[in-house]
This record gives C-alpha cells, structure tokens and sequence, in this order.
C-alpha cells in the first residue's frame, strides 16, 4: 500500500548544462512504496533529473527534497541508492568482490553481499569476474550495488537498456516486489513498452514533464489505446496549445 507522504518532492527545478537549460522548471512528487517510471526520448533530461534527485547536480533553482531532506544530504547517502546507467563495477573483480568491495565503502554488513546476490538472481555467477559477464549480468550486478545497505529509495537510470525481453520483464518484476517490500524506485527508460509496469508515470519531453499520472489515467486521459500513443497524443496537444 502507499503511504501519503512523498518519498521525493522537486519543485520548480531549473538545471543548465553546458550553458543550455537543460530543465525548464520541474514540479512533481513521487509517492513512497511505489514504482514511478521516468520515461521520455534520449536527451530530454532524464539523466539531468535524476542527478538532481541523488544530489549530483548543480542546479539554477528549485528544490530537490528526498525522505524530507534536501537531495545530496549526508542523511540521505545510505538512504538513498543510485544504479547510473552505465555499469560502474570493477571488471577484473568477481561479482562478489564487488558487492564485498562496495559494502565496506557505504558502510553495509557484509551480510548484505549474499542478500542482494539472491536478491538479483545472480547466485551461480557470484564467483565470475565482472569482466566477462553477460550484459544482463552486468545490469544485475550494477543494480545488486544499489541495493546494499538496503536503501529506502532507488534511483535507476535506464537499467534495462539493451537487455532481451524476457531480462528486461524479470528486472520488471524484481522492482515490482522491491516496491511491495516499501522500498520506492525511480526508473528510467526510453522504452515505451515498460511505462506500463509503473504505478505512476512522468512522461518528459525536452526539460518539461508533459504528463504525470498512472498509466490507465493517461490511456483514458488521452483516448489512446497504448501509451506511446498517448505520449504522442501529449505531445500533439501540447504543440496546438503553443501560441
Ligand atoms: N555534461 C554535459 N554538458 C552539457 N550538456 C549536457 C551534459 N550532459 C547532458 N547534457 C545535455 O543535457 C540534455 C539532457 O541530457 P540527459 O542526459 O539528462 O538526457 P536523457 O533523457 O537522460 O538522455 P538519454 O536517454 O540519451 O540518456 C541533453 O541535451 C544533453 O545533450
């Protein structure tokens, strides 16, 4: 079940990069035990936004809150777990040396390592150097990182890119019994077809969030049958709106 408070709060959130907006002033909350998709075309800020949410980023303005603090926090280092999108594991380490490796940086028990290897069903290549695993492997290992020190919040950044459908449907299904264990994840993707797993959808477009909703609200709000109909259905909307 939900609970009320949001786990993440941003509002009015202004970022630049490069001497460009990059964010043109993001307001939405994330509602805690939930799986909130960030889903949007490559370059439209998802990145950008989730940065923001683990306290990596610089930013114009606005205000980023986690747990009810502010994004970055002290508080919030072994609160708040973040998987970035391409792996960052050490290739000539095992997949458990790794985990031990990571535990002892964030301060986790070493009980953790064997809990997250079971947690992310890489039992049977524990012992394998990172190096040499499968892609799907290395997106496990990437995300088993997060997951230690049991952090209330997880932030995924395209966790499920380039995996086969049938790694993306059960990576699908790990974040669905994280979240129905109180934990709240953010995940982005660029894939229309996973919006569909959520609880609660951001659809961004170049720095602005177009939508956010549940999925079955923005397939009923729109009339479309899917949700990549949908988000072009916004996307058309919107740009009759422009004056
Ligand atoms: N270090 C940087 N310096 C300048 N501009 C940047 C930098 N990183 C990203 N950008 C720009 O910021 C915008 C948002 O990028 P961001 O990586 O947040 O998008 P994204 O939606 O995550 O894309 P993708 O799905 O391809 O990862 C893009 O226009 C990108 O070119």
């Amino acid at each position: 079940m939900m609970s009320f408070s949001p786990a993440v709060s941003v509002r009015d959130l202004r970022v630049v990069r490069g001497g460009r907006a990059v964010l043109h002033g993001i307001t939405c909350d994330v509602p805690a035990g939930s799986v909130v998709g960030l889903l949007g075309p490559s370059g439209c800020g998802k990145t950008t936004l989730i940065r923001s949410l683990v306290g990596v980023q610089i930013v114009q303005s606005g205000t980023v809150t986690v747990l009810g603090e502010p994004a970055g926090s002290p508080g919030l280092r072994r609160r708040v777990g973040y998987a970035t999108q391409t792996p960052a594991v050490y290739t000539d380490l095992t997949v458990a040396e790794n985990l031990r490796y990571f535990a002892s940086v964030l301060g986790a028990p070493r009980t953790d390592v064997d809990r997250v290897i079971e947690e992310v069903g890489l039992g049977a290549s524990r012992d394998q150097v990172a190096g040499t695993l499968s892609g799907g492997q290395l997106s496990r290992t990437n995300l088993a990182v997060a997951l230690l020190g049991e952090p209330e919040v997880l932030v995924l950044d395209e966790p499920t890119v380039g995996l086969d459908p049938v790694l993306r449907q059960e990576l699908w299904q790990l974040f669905r019994d994280l979240a129905d264990r109180g934990r709240t994840l953010i995940v982005s993707s660029h894939v229309m077809d996973e919006a569909g797993r959520t609880d609660r959808l951001l659809l961004m477009r170049e720095g602005r969030i177009l939508a956010d909703g549940t999925p079955d609200g923005l397939r009923s709000g729109t009339g479309a049958s899917d949700l990549e109909e949908a988000f072009l259905h916004l996307i058309a909307e919107k740009a009759g709106s422009t004056p």
